[in-house]
């Protein structure tokens, strides 16, 4: 028998502003990114993520995202903020994201020739992995707002993915139809400017990701 449908979960990353994480909340995400990555513009200190995520309310996730990070430094985050998912995006193995001992999203940064399937082969069956969150490669390990080519996905990956890479309101109905992911997670396309988000491009981008799923609910009943 074939699912129904129900509904794409969304990540909104890089929260850097009491307002902006209200307005997040308010449009409908269900997960907050917080960026644990000095390089980046939306990097945010733990004790400042800490308050920002004391305003989330029930059943909305804060994640932290990490690059390369000391286990020091992921553990430090994880006492200040107790029900933080992790988010590991850079060059980190397998053993080193079970370290900390948390669930995680282990970003897949996706270009010709990677294997998506060998990598995420890495991770089945871990303990704490919960989904390959699929993103464009770039230099800057993310947050880029570059998409990906989806044709690179193959039909079937054996665990919960998260389509990210650039997506915003125009393109994220398209994604959500093509790929089904899990989740999607967005960070520029929903900016004013790098760490500001704006309003309305929260809200958009949410309608998409609800009109794609009305789609796909459609699709499925008809079966
Ligand atoms: O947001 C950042 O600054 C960032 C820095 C380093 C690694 C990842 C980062 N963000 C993540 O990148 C993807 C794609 O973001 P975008 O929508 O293309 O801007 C997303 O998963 C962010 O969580």
């Amino acid at each position: 028998m074939i699912a129904v449908h129900a509904r794409t979960r969304i990540k909104i990353c890089g929260l850097t502003r009491e307002a902006d994480l209200d307005a997040a909340v308010e449009a409908g995400a269900d997960a907050i990114g917080f960026v644990f990555y000095p390089p980046s513009p939306r990097h945010v200190g733990v004790e400042r993520a800490a308050q920002l995520a004391s305003r989330l309310p029930p059943f909305v996730t804060p994640v932290g995202l990490f690059v390369n990070a000391a286990l020091d430094d992921v553990a430090a985050a994880c006492a200040a903020i107790p029900n933080l998912l992790l988010q590991f995006h850079g060059d980190e193995t397998p053993a080193q994201c079970e370290q900390a001992a948390r669930p995680y999203l282990r970003a897949a940064r996706m270009a010709p020739g990677f294997d998506l399937l060998n990598f995420a082969r890495q991770y089945a069956g871990l303990p704490h992995a919960r989904a390959m969150l699929l993103d464009a490669h770039v230099e800057a390990y993310g947050g880029a707002g570059k998409v990906f080519d989806w044709s690179l996905v193959p039909p079937s990956v054996p665990c919960p993915v998260v389509l990210s890479g650039g997506l915003n309101a125009a393109n994220v109905t398209d994604g959500v139809l093509r790929l089904r992911p899990w989740a999607v997670d967005v960070s520029s396309g929903v900016e004013a400017a790098k760490g500001v988000k704006d309003v309305v491009l929260m809200r958009q981008f949410c309608d998409a990701v609800r009109e794609a799923d009305a789609r796909l609910a459609d699709l499925d009943s008809a079966y």
